[in-house]
């Protein structure tokens, strides 16, 4: 899948550098220091290098290709073409506007044509979105998209609820929200009792 990297323009070239680590724990001293602390203090003195340790792991989606994940499949199914959903995969994103956690889980549904994917696939697809910094809808359009430009099924359903650190720790302090976003293809989009079966396993109604 092509997703366009961040870093580089539509014709490839780097248009913002990649900054050094050494240039990346700077920059956490220097928040270190704005929210008020000494990044000199022998209990932070760490802190910038597992910060950036911390930054590989949660945005590791950067370095991620979801079709890449999605090219092992198997044809041996017997001619199985009903829904397969893979409910409540837990993900941890992080919002683009304020870099906080969005906690929450995926439901993924998909009808094959005439090959099914591993299952662990659609949870590695909805990490390799997760981890970057995402907004909830793009998020939940991207998995769909990847999994029908992989395996370009019947249909395709994604609903993401997420709650929204950003909204419940500061700001507007609203505990307790849930985000709700879907994205549906193919199937699930043209036919209703589909997309009501879909809901219905995810406990929704539709
Ligand atoms: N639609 C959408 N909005 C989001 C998402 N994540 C965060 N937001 C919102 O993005 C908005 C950014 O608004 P701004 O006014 O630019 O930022 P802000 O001043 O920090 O806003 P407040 O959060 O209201 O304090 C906020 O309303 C957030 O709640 C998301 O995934 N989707
Ligand atoms: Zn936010």
């Amino acid at each position: 899948m092509n997703l366009p990297d961040p870093l580089k323009n539509q014709t490839g070239e780097l248009v913002v550098e990649k900054p050094t680590k050494e240039q990346a724990e700077d920059a956490v001293r220097t928040l270190l220091r704005w929210a008020g602390d000494n990044p000199e203090r022998e209990g932070l003195l760490d802190t910038p290098s597992r910060v950036v340790k911390a930054y590989g792991e949660w945005f590791r989606g950067y370095e991620e290709d979801p079709i890449d994940m999605l090219k092992r499949t198997f044809s041996e199914v017997e001619g199985y073409d009903e829904m397969v959903l893979l409910k409540d995969i837990r993900f941890e994103s992080y919002c683009e506007h304020h870099m906080a956690p969005i906690i929450g889980v995926a439901h993924v549904a998909y009808i094959p044509t005439a090959r099914v994917v591993g299952i662990s696939k659609l949870a590695r697809v909805v990490d390799a979105f997760a981890k970057r910094l995402q907004v909830q809808e793009k998020m939940t359009s991207q998995i769909a998209n990847a999994i029908e430009t992989a395996l370009r099924p019947h249909g395709v359903a994604v609903v993401l609820e997420g709650e929204h650190h950003c909204m419940c720790t500061r700001g507007v302090n609203k505990n307790g929200v849930t985000m709700m976003t879907s994205a549906m293809r193919g199937a699930f989009k043209t036919d209703r009792n589909q997309r009501r079966e879909f809901m219905a396993a995810i406990g929704k109604s539709a």
